[in-house]
């Protein structure tokens, strides 16, 4: 073993290249753990990150990649999924002689392709992604490593770095990780964006709207907003980088046009037996009586509206059902995929559980949609976000995307300070109520 890849704070020092929301949450609980940390984002911003980060000496902000390169014996690349070819194509070939390398990024193919096609041949490369975002406890999430050309003992240094987030480290392979990610995260976000398009698109703030009050609706909103107030790219990333993830979010927009098309043209038969079939294929193999992963009590605490309950509209929850029609259709049983989760995942699991396994709570639901206009325009508006979130994803677009993204964003932006907080909590509560089945 060279002296570099010793795990003691006291030798071993951490590069991180991408100071952005992961990058410096990495750098925040790495530093307060005692490591050393030599850290950089775009040259352009040295001074001001020099300054931010004076008054911890545990780290030492460089003004490039090459310097944090250098003296590194360990580097994590966290920066933009699109652009870590480029990026390790400049500071890669400075890597210092026989150091551990690693990537944030949320799609690994791209990634371990740069690292092979740039790194030096004497480079280890470890790489990483934490199942969560930058400002959710990391304590029992899970955390990916990825040991791909790399010796035990660099896999253990980086074990040995990454401990203090106690986390649960989850070993993949560099395809089984895209594959379950894109299983987890693709459709589920395609939902939540349409979610907030479409509510954009219809003028509506859906915490004011009556008919959105109610367990399942906070959930929604909560969600919906949590990711409007996170950067484009890391949703654009994992959705047009990863090939898997482009054919799930393809399926989750048929799902939705199908049904939705079931919907209009009344045909009552045709679509309750689809939703009891897509039931019995996602949620047939659950032993009888099985506790609910979440409860309506539980969501109805974690409400923007200041509507009254009492008022709460049922919905056709176009979403959701399409959500699980997608999964039949593609084969995925999601939980199988709950060691590899990130919350939204799981909390989006849990809603759709709770509507299909609630006593009546799927037949209510199959009724609205079926006969009940409430929701129709609502519904249409979904229908076509989530058409558009497909081809845009198909497309490879990454400039259409943002631009998609930006908008809704900017217009609910005033609300997510309050999304974000609301959102953390519920995300801990759920956390705390779902340890026992989320491990099994
Ligand atoms: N946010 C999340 O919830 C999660 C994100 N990830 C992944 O982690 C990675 C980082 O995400 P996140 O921190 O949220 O994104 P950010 O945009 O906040 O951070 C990326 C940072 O890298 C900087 N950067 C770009 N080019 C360079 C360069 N040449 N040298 C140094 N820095 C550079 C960016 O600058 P600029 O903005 O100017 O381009 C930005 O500050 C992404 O790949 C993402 O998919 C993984 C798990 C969760
Ligand atoms: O929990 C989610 O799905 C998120 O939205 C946060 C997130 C985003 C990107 C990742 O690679 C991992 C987690």
């Amino acid at each position: 073993m060279t002296a570099t890849l010793i795990p003691d704070p006291r030798v071993v020092q951490i590069g991180i290249i991408g100071m952005g929301d992961m990058g410096r949450m990495y750098a925040r609980r790495l530093s307060a753990a005692g490591w050393k940390i030599n850290a950089c984002d775009r040259p352009e911003r040295f001074e001001k990150l020099k300054e931010e980060y004076a008054s911890n000496p545990l780290v030492n902000i460089f003004e490039n990649g090459h310097y944090v390169s250098r003296l590194s014996d360990y580097i994590i690349y966290s920066v933009e999924a699109e652009n870590i070819d480029s990026i390790v194509a400049m500071y890669g070939p400075s890597t210092k002689v026989g150091a551990v390398v690693g990537g944030q990024t949320s799609c690994k193919a791209p990634e371990i392709a740069a690292f092979e096609k740039h790194l030096p041949a004497d480079v280890q490369i470890v790489s990483c992604h934490s199942l969560h975002g930058p400002n959710v406890d990391t304590r029992g999430q899970p955390l990916v490593l990825i040991q791909h050309r790399a010796s035990d003992e660099a896999l253990d240094l980086v074990r040995t770095v990454l401990a203090c987030f106690n986390s649960q480290f989850v070993y993949l392979t560099a395809t089984q990780h895209d594959k379950i990610t894109a299983d987890t995260q693709a459709a589920t976000h395609a939902a939540f964006l349409s979610m907030g398009v479409a509510w954009h698109a219809n003028s509506q703030f859906p915490w004011e709207v009556p008919r959105y009050v109610g367990g399942i609706e906070n959930v929604k909103i909560n969600i919906s907003l949590r990711i409007f107030s996170n950067k484009w790219h890391v949703y654009a990333g994992l959705a047009i980088m990863n090939p898997a993830a482009q054919a799930q979010i393809l399926q989750y927009a048929k799902s939705v046009t199908q049904l939705f098309t079931l919907m209009i043209e009344h045909k009552a038969d045709e679509f309750r037996q689809r939703i009891y079939a897509a039931r019995k294929a996602v949620f047939g193999g659950l032993p009888p009586n099985h506790e609910l992963l979440l409860s309506d009590d539980l969501l109805d605490k974690f409400s923007l509206s200041n509507v009254p309950l009492e008022e709460r509209t049922p919905n056709s929850h176009l979403s959701l059902l399409a959500m699980v029609d997608c999964w039949w259709k593609l084969g995925i049983v999601p939980y199988d995929h709950m060691i590899c989760s990130t919350p939204l995942f799981r909390i989006w699991l849990g809603v759709t559980e709770y509507l299909f396994q609630s006593p009546g709570l799927l037949d209510d639901c199959i009724n609205v949609a079926l006969g009940n206009d409430t929701f129709r325009a609502d519904d249409l508006e979904f229908t076509m976000a989530a058409r558009s979130w497909s081809e845009i994803i198909t497309w490879g677009d990454f400039n259409l995307y943002r631009r998609r993204f930006e908008a809704t964003q900017e217009y609910f932006s005033p609300r997510f300070a309050d999304a974000t907080s609301l959102g953390n909590e519920m995300i801990k509560t759920i956390f705390e109520k779902t340890k026992q089945r989320r491990l099994h």
